[in-house]
């Protein structure tokens, strides 16, 4: 028996966010007397960062949000990123920053991410707002802004109206800004989650068991069909970028895509999946972000 499985492609799903986003950017221009600004700051080339900031530049200007990168050369320190931010901080017109990681190796990337007025942490990545999340009372919306690519699967899953209460939820990977507040989100949604990672022994048992896996290990194709538990739902958060057999590369996620597509009820496509949906998520939180500084003043 072959089961239907759904690909949950962000293409729709950023179609229905930009129109709501579009509205919501012209009606904070007439509040603001400007556009909503977003800064990123990228220190260095990392080819990653290059794809993903060209990405969030088009989707911010489709939305009608001024999208500004701050240039910083790879021999950028500590004290010259700090000043940027803090210059960023008080600027009264920027409504989100982030800080595009990976920094220039012996930058303080903790020390970074942390000088980020909380207010303006469109990434949610602050200890104040990772905090604030993690606190959020089961009988309480989350109202912080937080991660992106975790927000941006839970907009996935709620757009293909798949439910989470309840099913017995796997993160592969720990790392603060995807596995820990995506376990969060998912707790918050009454699903019981587990955390497995690279100490974790017999993951195998783990997942099997698992009604929703979320892969975020940065392992190309470590998921297959001999892990997966039939009519299981999949979130794919890998970006490998792998050689072809014609001497190219393509992008392959932590999920070997083709084996357990015949098992899953549902599988995010690598590209196309939870790549845009971080996009889309980084655009509305900075409207967020812009909405409640315009109702301050
Ligand atoms: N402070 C900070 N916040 C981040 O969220 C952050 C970061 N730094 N540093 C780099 C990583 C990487 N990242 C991506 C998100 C989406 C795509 C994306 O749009 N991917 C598309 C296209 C990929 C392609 O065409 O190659 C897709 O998956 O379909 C790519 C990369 C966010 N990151």
């Amino acid at each position: 028996m072959s089961i239907m499985t759904k690909i949950l492609a962000a293409k729709p799903v950023t179609a229905a966010l930009v129109t709501e986003m579009q509205t919501q950017a012209a009606s904070l221009t007439n509040q603001l007397g400007r556009k909503p600004k977003l800064v990123v700051v990228a220190a260095g080339d990392d080819p990653a960062s290059a794809i993903y900031i060209r990405n969030k530049q088009r989707r911010a200007n489709t939305v009608g949000i001024d999208a500004v990168t701050e240039h910083l050369p790879v021999t950028a320190r500590t004290a010259d990123v700090l000043a940027v931010v803090r210059r960023l901080n008080a600027d009264p017109t920027v409504d989100g920053m982030i800080v595009q990681l990976p920094l220039p190796s012996g930058v303080d990337t903790e020390a970074i991410r942390n000088a980020v007025d909380p207010e303006k942490d469109v990434d949610g990545f602050t200890d104040v707002n990772l905090g604030r999340l993690w606190s959020t009372p089961k009988d309480r919306p989350i109202t912080t802004l937080r991660p992106c690519t975790p927000r941006g699967i839970m907009k996935l899953l709620a757009f293909y109206n798949v439910s989470v209460a309840g099913k017995r939820a796997v993160i592969l990977g720990r790392s603060n800004i995807v596995g820990k507040p995506m376990a969060a989100l998912l707790l918050h949604a009454n699903a019981t989650v587990t955390i497995a990672h690279s100490r974790t022994t017999n993951v195998q048992a783990i997942l099997g068991d698992a009604d929703i896996i979320v892969a975020a290990t940065g392992s190309a194709g470590l998921v297959t069909d001999a892990d997966v538990k039939p009519g299981a739902v999949i979130i794919d958060v890998g970006m490998n970028r792998v050689a072809t057999s014609d001497g190219q590369t393509k992008l392959v996620g932590d999920v070997d895509f083709d084996s357990v597509q015949h098992l899953a009820s549902a599988i995010t496509p690598v590209p196309g999946g939870v790549g845009p949906m971080t996009v889309n998520m980084l655009i509305y939180q900075t409207l967020e972000a812009a909405q409640r500084r315009a109702d301050r003043q």
